[in-house]
């Protein structure tokens, strides 16, 4: 392995690609799409368009550090942005290609449908519509969608939203893979949710739930042993953040991928340091994850940024970084022929960056 100081590690990680399997809409516009969108409300009269902009400017600020459920305030104050047809979709495209422009070849894009005169349908339309367009300009990233049930909204709106999510899910099964439970665990049970989720289950689609970021035990329990596809977070599952051996060993048996995203349990203070992350916890432990960025607008981050986080708080070699990207592949929802099609970009760089030699380690874990 050659001396990795002798390459600037930022710009490995950036020019290397990745997939990204958790990011929230919402929560990853870019200061500049929120100015865009603070334009958009301004031209069409709205009032109070400059405090949002303060407010939201103050409260995206890295050094703001915030807690899970002033995070959730903040979500409330983007959505006042996302309220149209013509919004949301400029957030979606830019979104998509600010990812694809950090080399993020596979996007999983999750949202919670919010009703547009009267409609969750005109939301989803939105979203879809930009995710094709990206497609027919060919932006190099494929995305996928998720659509998301927000547990502290209730089971009314959820069940529309399963509804929307299954009928979608074969009308244009291409895009529509799945859904997500994401929202405020403090404020709901999440076993209230388990039927709708049994149904996304029977119909073919897949699944993840945002699980354990905050301490929860038996509601943890409950939702392994339905066990989704994939999992959010995992934090309080591992043992050093006194989760308990009990769950580490229910997640081990059901091989369930966990999507990591530390910048934001640093943000929120569900865990206390960067070198505290279960990253590695549940690397020794031989649990699947994958790196993730969570909300890179709320939490001022990008996906190769979390790469480089993980590579000098642990010290990882870059080969270790490249078996990661590599291997989330593997977790995506993607088909296995467009598995197959993303491994040949992966392999074309692998090819392209011989010199780094980053498949001689004994540390890539496989
Ligand atoms: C920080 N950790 C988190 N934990 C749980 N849910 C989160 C979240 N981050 C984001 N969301 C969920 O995603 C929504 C914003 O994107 P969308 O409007 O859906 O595109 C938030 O309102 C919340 O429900
Ligand atoms: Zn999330």
């Amino acid at each position: 392995m050659p001396d990795t100081k002798m390459y600037d590690s930022s710009q490995i990680m950036n020019s290397m690609p990745k997939a990204e399997l958790h990011a929230h809409l919402n929560g990853s516009l870019s200061l500049l799409t929120i100015r865009k969108l603070i334009d958009l409300k301004s031209s069409h009269n709205c009032e109070d368009v400059h405090n949002l902009e303060s407010i939201i400017t103050k409260l995206c600020d890295e050094k703001h550090n915030k807690t899970l459920d002033e995070c959730f305030e903040v979500f409330k104050i983007i959505h006042q942005l996302t309220d149209s047809e013509k919004s949301i979709y400029i957030a979606t495209v830019d979104v998509i290609k600010e990812f694809a422009e950090e080399n993020v070849r596979y996007l999983e894009l999750r949202t919670t449908p919010r009703a547009i005169d009267g409609s969750l349908d005109t939301y989803v339309d939105a979203v879809i519509r930009a995710i094709d367009d990206c497609r027919k300009e060919k932006v190099p990233i494929l995305v996928k969608l998720l659509l998301s049930i927000d547990r502290s909204r209730g089971v009314e709106i959820a069940k529309k939203i399963v509804d929307l999510t299954i009928s979608l899910g074969h009308a244009r099964k291409d895009v529509v893979i799945g859904l997500d439970v994401s929202g405020n665990m403090a404020q709901s049970n999440v076993t209230d949710y388990f039927p709708l989720l049994h149904k996304i289950k029977e119909a073919g689609l897949k699944l993840t739930v945002h699980t354990a970021e905050i301490r929860n035990d038996a509601e943890t329990e409950a939702i392994l042993r339905l066990k989704p596809d994939r999992i959010g977070h995992g934090t309080f599952i591992s043992p050093s953040l006194i989760g308990s051996p009990h769950l580490l060993g229910l997640l081990k048996e059901n091989n369930i991928p966990v999507e990591l995203c530390l910048t934001s349990n640093i943000v929120c203070k569900t865990v206390p340091r960067y070198q505290d992350h279960h990253l590695k916890i549940f690397l020794d432990h031989g649990i699947p994850f994958s790196i993730c960025t969570d909300d890179k607008g709320v939490f001022s981050t990008s996906l190769s940024q979390e790469y480089l986080i993980a590579f000098r708080t642990f010290n990882f070699t870059l080969s270790s970084m490249w078996s990661f990207s590599r291997k989330s592949l593997d977790y995506t929802f993607a088909t296995e022929n467009e598995k197959e099609q993303l491994k040949k970009i992966w392999k074309e760089w692998e090819h392209e960056n011989v010199d780094l030699n980053l498949v001689n380690s004994q540390e890539t874990n496989e």
